[in-house]
């Protein structure tokens, strides 16, 4: 099973987005660790099978993070979970995994699956009016929400999610903080080297998703800023 406890660096792909073939084999190939699947809205069963299919060409992990019901699907190397903690809805934080559970628990492969502790930070996002995340957070508040996830439930992945947005390093910093064994996944606004750099201080893991549309080369050269090449 791939390890994400020995990743650095992840693109995000949007099955809500268009990618061309040649643009899709440069992020399959710029020695990533994983290529995410996963958005907000708009994420359907055509979309994520499209993607799915394009990105299995590559040997690059293929992970989806499972953002509805109606576009999981099997065929993908990992399936990861978000669980909103600071929603305001328990729905997003535990309400859809119950009935998930209740309707796929049985064929699931449990190994081939990962529960992500998110804490929304940026509250002009998406999935922050989506999930009715609680945003005014302190670095207090993050440190706590980090050792509540591995320590009281378990979790393997914290994700402190900008989505859209560059974030706080100090944010970045707390949650670490807050964590022995999890891994810190970042996420958010990352569309330099630089900027990947700064993130990758703080973080296990970095995550590149928008950039990918706006500039493609860009951010291509945040895969350089983290990964030592081998
Ligand atoms: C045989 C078979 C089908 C195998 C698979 C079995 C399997 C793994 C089943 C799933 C079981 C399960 C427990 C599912 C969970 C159910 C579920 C729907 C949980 C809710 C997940 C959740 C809380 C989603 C809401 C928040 C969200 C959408 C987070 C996604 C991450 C994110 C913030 C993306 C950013 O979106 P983006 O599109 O980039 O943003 P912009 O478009 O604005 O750029
Ligand atoms: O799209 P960006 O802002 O790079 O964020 C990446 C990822 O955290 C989105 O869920
Ligand atoms: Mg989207």
């Amino acid at each position: 099973m791939y390890d994400f406890r020995e990743w650095r660096h992840v693109f995000k792909l949007d099955p809500a987005r268009e990618i061309a073939d040649s643009d899709l084999e440069a992020i399959c190939e710029s020695g990533t660790d994983a290529v995410i699947v996963g958005g907000t809205d708009g994420v359907t069963l055509e979309g994520v099978l499209d993607l799915m299919a394009r990105v299995r060409r590559f040997t690059v992990p293929c992970v989806l993070e499972v953002s509805n019901l109606e576009s999981v699907t099997p065929g993908f190397d990992l399936y990861f979970v978000p669980s909103i903690l600071n929603s305001k809805d328990p729905k997003w934080i535990n309400g859809l995994h119950f009935e998930a559970v209740k309707e796929y628990g049985d064929i699931m492969d449990w190994d081939e699956f990962a529960m992500e502790a998110y804490v929304i930070l940026n509250e002009e996002c998406k999935a922050a009016k989506l999930t009715q995340a609680e945003t005014r957070l302190s670095e207090e508040d993050i440190k706590a929400y980090a050792m509540m996830a591995e320590k009281m439930f378990g979790m393997p992945i914290f994700y402190l999610e900008y989505s859209g947005a560059f974030g706080n390093p100090e944010m970045v910093s707390a949650a670490k903080k807050g964590l022995e064994k999890a891994v810190l996944f970042y996420g958010g606004g990352i569309k330099t080297k630089e900027q990947a750099a700064e993130m990758a201080r703080h973080a296990d893991v970095i995550v590149v998703g928008n950039s990918i549309y706006e500039d493609i080369d860009k951010a291509l050269e945040t895969v350089k800023a983290v990964k030592v090449e081998k």
